[in-house]
């Protein structure tokens, strides 16, 4: 796809590019003091003043401390729904746990201000995430501090309710001695059927081997080689609840798990069983169980988690007596709040601070490694988006966007998401009041009906560099900028990066080089001496400081684009006199 090759004479504040093969046009440039910019992905801008933390729940001091000395942080535990959203138009980043509905309604108060949900241990199914990605707000979880704290809970309540510890130490205390009321189960030699084999349900597990139990797990997604390593054995979910004596909850609660647990599955379970549930209430339809247990096809249950938390105070499901009720204390032993609290504090900010977090729920999740590569071509595919859709004409609708990247590794090889993102960004920011990111990029191009295409385009050429080229093509517009429209009739821009630094590498037909940092003035021009010296001096009597120029041209002395980057936006008559030279046929100035 490219043609010209250059070569490039360096001076510490000065580099020339010259080109050698010139099928198409010829390139020749001029770079003064490269910069670079940080890399923002994730908030709009660095904020300026320091961000505001909401803590809406309790959280560990060491997390505290990690944000205080990042934010300003306000503490307001049990806020109400209105005073939640009344609170959050002030807040950059909220930190929750469980007992706070992050909604519809928190996202649209925020009015685009909050860019940062942190949820404090694992379960964001209080959090409404199709809301957060449209608002463009991210929402990071602490997916591991509690893991080992949920599994002893379980295990806690599986041998709790097996041997009636609680109903017994209720019995005590109101002044009985019911030792034949209170014969329990052994758990040695019992099958422990877990549903749901992740973090939590295979902790549980390894412990429940301890215990000398015979445990089997389902779970769709786990590997089978994970749970053998263990010594369990993956099953169907019809032959784990068919075949358990006690079954323990570890999936997260979705629209494909909610209620799982209901009549039609309580009726294949062998009678007697008995249920653990850490995982969520939504997991458990709870008034069949409450048939279930009445019936006796379920002998005992062991609940931690409810439908609706704090339960109903007359709730059938709590006040049966064989049931033992925990108010979801899973997570809750100092060392894991505190874990969590750290790992909520790390990642709300490095959020802020526009860092991709490991963590993120609803956003790619790009290995620091990958990201660091990627770094300038992020920056390089955002500002070709800006150049792209600056050159299009008033009243032609962006639709139809088409991205090539030119890489010679192989396509798996080249995560796009970052990078298309990114063009979206681009594409979208300089002609709306949408604060475009990660998280909300295909959202908000599928709302404006903007289709964006992607091909890889593999070169032969050393797999040293993630990226050689990438081009945005605008089709079916009509551009502010004749030249910028190529051959096939899309407005074509390329870029590629030169030691670190994005460049503008073609305009349509036409190959310049301009580096991409301040803004642009493209200008097509019979091609003859003294045109950048003309353009130039105009600049120059404004103090508009020129970093760069760069002439791509057909051939000598026929059409020519040139394209200057300027430090400073130049005033109206500037512009006015720059297209006043007579050579010039059209020029276009762009913000990048
Ligand atoms: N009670 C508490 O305080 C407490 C503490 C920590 C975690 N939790 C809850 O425990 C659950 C598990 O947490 P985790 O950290 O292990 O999460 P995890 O993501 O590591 O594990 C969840 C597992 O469930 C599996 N799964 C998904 N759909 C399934 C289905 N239909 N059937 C069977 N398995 C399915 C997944 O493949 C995954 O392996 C979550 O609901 C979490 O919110 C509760
Ligand atoms: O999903 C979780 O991490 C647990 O349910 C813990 O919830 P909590 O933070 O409200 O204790």
């Amino acid at each position: 796809m490219a043609t010209a090759s250059s070569q490039t004479l360096r001076f510490p504040t000065l580099s020339l590019s010259l080109s050698s093969k010139l099928p198409l046009s010829s390139a020749f440039s001029v770079s003064l003091r490269p910069r670079r910019r940080p890399l923002v992905l994730l908030v709009s801008a660095a904020l300026d003043a320091k961000p505001t933390v909401l803590v809406a729940e309790k959280l560990g001091d060491a997390g505290l401390k990690l944000l205080k000395d990042f934010a300003n942080v306000d503490c307001s535990y049990n806020l109400s729904p209105e005073e939640l959203c009344t609170k959050i138009s002030l807040c950059d980043a909220l930190i929750v746990r469980s007992g706070t509905k992050v909604t519809r309604e928190v996202f649209e108060s925020s009015a685009g201000r909050l860019k940062v949900v942190g949820r404090a241990g694992v379960g964001i199914d209080n959090v409404d995430l199709a809301a957060a990605t449209e608002h463009g707000c991210l929402v990071v979880n602490a997916p591991t501090a509690n893991t080992v704290a949920a599994a002893e809970h379980g295990i806690a309540l599986l041998a709790a309710m097996a041997r009636n510890v609680a109903q017994a130490d209720a019995s005590v205390k109101a002044g009985k001695w019911q030792r034949n009321k209170y014969v329990g189960v052994s758990l040695v030699g019992k099958t422990l059927a877990v549903l749901g084999f992740g973090k939590v349900g295979s902790e549980v597990a390894r412990r429940a081997r301890g215990l000398g139990m015979n445990v089997i797990a389902h779970d769709p997604y786990a590997p089978a080689d994970r749970a053998r390593a263990i010594g369990v054995e993956l099953v169907s979910f019809d032959e784990a609840i068919g075949s358990a004596d006690f079954i323990s909850l570890h999936m997260p609660l979705t629209a494909a798990t909610s209620k799982m647990l209901n009549d039609e599955t309580f009726a294949k379970m062998k009678k007697g069983v008995r249920i653990v549930n850490v995982a969520r209430g939504g997991v458990i339809d709870e008034d069949a169980l409450v048939r279930a247990l009445d019936s006796g096809i379920v002998a005992q249950a062991a609940l931690d988690v409810f439908t609706e938390e704090p339960p109903p105070k007359d709730s059938k499901l709590i006040m049966h007596e064989l049931v033992t009720a925990t108010p979801h204390l899973g997570a809750s032993t100092m060392e894991a709040q505190e874990g969590v609290a750290i790992e909520i504090a790390e990642a709300v900010v490095g959020a802020l601070n526009g860092e991709l977090a490991a963590t993120a729920v609803n956003a790619p999740m790009v290995p620091s490694e990958v990201l660091t590569e990627l770094k300038p071509f992020v920056d390089l595919a955002e500002k070709l988006g800006r150049l792209a859709v600056q050159l299009v004409a008033g009243g032609s609708g962006v639709k139809t966007v088409k991205v090539s990247y030119a890489t010679s590794r192989a396509p798996d090889d080249l995560d796009t998401r970052l990078l298309r993102a990114m063009i979206t960004k681009g594409l979208i920011e300089p002609i709306s009041s949408v604060f475009v990111n990660l998280v909300n990029a295909d959202f908000t191009a599928k709302q404006r009906g903007i289709r964006i295409t992607e091909e890889k385009v593999i070169l032969d050429g050393s797999p040293e560099n993630p990226l050689e080229f990438i081009q945005v093509q605008i089709a079916n517009v009509e551009s502010r900028f004749a030249s910028a429209i190529s051959d096939s009739g899309e407005i074509k821009v390329e870029g590629r990066v030169k030691d670190g630094i994005p460049h503008l590498t073609k305009v349509g037909s036409f190959e310049v080089d301009v580096s991409l940092e301040g803004s642009i003035i493209l200008c097509r021009q019979v091609d003859q001496p003294g045109m950048i010296g003309k353009v130039g001096s105009i600049l120059g009597q404004e103090n508009v400081n020129v970093s760069f120029m760069s002439v791509g041209r057909i051939a000598p002395r026929k059409q020519a684009v040139m394209a200057i980057g300027v430090d400073e936006q130049p005033s109206k008559e500037s512009l006015k006199r720059i297209g006043e030279v007579p050579a010039v046929e059209e020029f276009v100035f762009l913000k990048l």
